[in-house]
């Protein structure tokens, strides 16, 4: 026997919303629609935070605000009757889809949230304004759904970072969970705008995932090698007693290793990153780089190259052809593998 699933309450006005209060705790996952598996996988745990007894809101709403170019917000995908399938077979219990007349009903909002100089930084300097409008709606939906939780998905990290900032910083009373990037089987992270791409712009724009990933492997080679000098106690010292010994040639393979150490540092990965990237800038389609850079997660400025220990966030950005994709992954510098 299957399990049915019932379809999810669809409301679209705030008022419906107030009278829909949940007996339990009430978990939010607020997305631009055109739901797919990554959407899928945040309103799962917000089913599990909510538990059987609490409910679990999905809201769709494309933010004029945060978007940029017009081009953009009028190609963003609308799939409402597929996204409210979506949402209830991931255990979603309303959608709430509201009018831009009823989010804005001022029309644009004079007063919105500033993102700071974090917002200023990669995906901010690359869309000016983008963060403030995004901001802002969440400051809306946080009030207009009252959750308990709020889910939002690490794939955005810098969306992410900055949601945690606003509510520890205006004090918003709810809390904000991460949900870890769901990606296709080949790597790619899924993502609304996938969909635009092409075979052959498809198979380009997986330069993204595998930079990050050949970066984080190549940490972890170093790692492992830096790892393996230590343990075999090749210090300088070694090679001198070893020479003392009359061992020339042994004390010349300590001193190797003992020189050699290993780099464990920011330019490793940028490195093994760009090499990748650079190999799709010239393929066909052209992958067009924005950035790549490797930040301090609290506040995404570059880490220095003198940085070799702490958390870090591998991010980049690209066009190929018309779309452009961010992806992005959390690394530890200097961990013992
Ligand atoms: N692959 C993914 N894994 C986990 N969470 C995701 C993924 N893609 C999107 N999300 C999260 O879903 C929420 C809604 O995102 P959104 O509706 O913008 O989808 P999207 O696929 O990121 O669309 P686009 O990238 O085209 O803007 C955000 O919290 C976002 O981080
Ligand atoms: C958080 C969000 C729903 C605000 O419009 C949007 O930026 C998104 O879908 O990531
Ligand atoms: N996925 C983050 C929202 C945006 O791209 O506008």
């Amino acid at each position: 026997m299957t399990a049915s699933v019932s379809a999810p309450a669809l409301l679209d006005t705030a008022a419906e919303l107030d009278a829909y209060a949940p007996g339990g705790k009430r978990a939010v996952v607020m997305t631009m629609g055109a739901l797919h598996e990554g959407h899928a996988s945040l309103i799962r745990a917000a089913r599990a935070l909510a538990g059987p007894a609490g409910q679990v809101v999905v809201t769709v709403f494309v933010n004029p605000l945060q978007f940029g170019e017009a081009a953009d917000l009028d190609r963003y995908p609308r799939t409402l009757d597929a996204d409210l399938a979506v949402a209830g077979a991931a255990g979603a219990d309303v959608v709430f889809a509201p009018s831009v007349d009823e989010v804005y009903p001022g029309g644009e909002p004079q007063v919105r949230i500033s993102a700071g100089p974090m917002g200023e930084r990669l995906e901010g300097a690359a869309r000016p304004g983008h963060f403030d409008g995004m901001l802002t709606v969440v400051a809306k939906l946080l009030h207009l759904t009252r959750p308990g939780v709020a889910l939002f998905g690490q794939k955005d990290a810098q969306q992410l970072a900055l949601i945690r900032r606003m509510v520890r910083d205006l004090n918003f009373p709810v809390e904000i969970a991460g949900v870890e990037t769901a990606r296709e089987p080949d790597g790619l992270a899924l993502s609304s705008r996938n969909r635009f791409l092409d075979p052959h712009e498809r198979r380009t724009a997986l330069a993204l995932s595998r930079a990050l990933f050949a970066a984080r492997d190549r940490l972890a080679a170093q790692a492992a090698l830096h790892a393996r000098a230590q343990a075999a106690g090749a210090t300088e010292d070694r090679a001198a007693g070893l020479n003392r010994l009359g061992e020339p040639r042994l004390a010349a393979d300590a001193q190797a290793v003992a020189r050699a150490r290993p780099d464990t540092g920011p330019a490793v990965v940028r490195a093994a990153a760009r090499a990748v990237l650079q190999e799709a800038g010239a393929a066909s389609p052209p992958l067009d780089l924005d950035y790549v850079a490797l930040v301090d997660p609290a506040d995404f400025t570059e880490i220095p190259d003198d940085r070799t220990a702490g958390d870090a966030i591998l991010a980049v950005a690209a066009r190929v052809g018309a779309t452009r994709l961010i992806d992005n992954i959390p690394l530890t510098l200097g961990a013992t593998p």
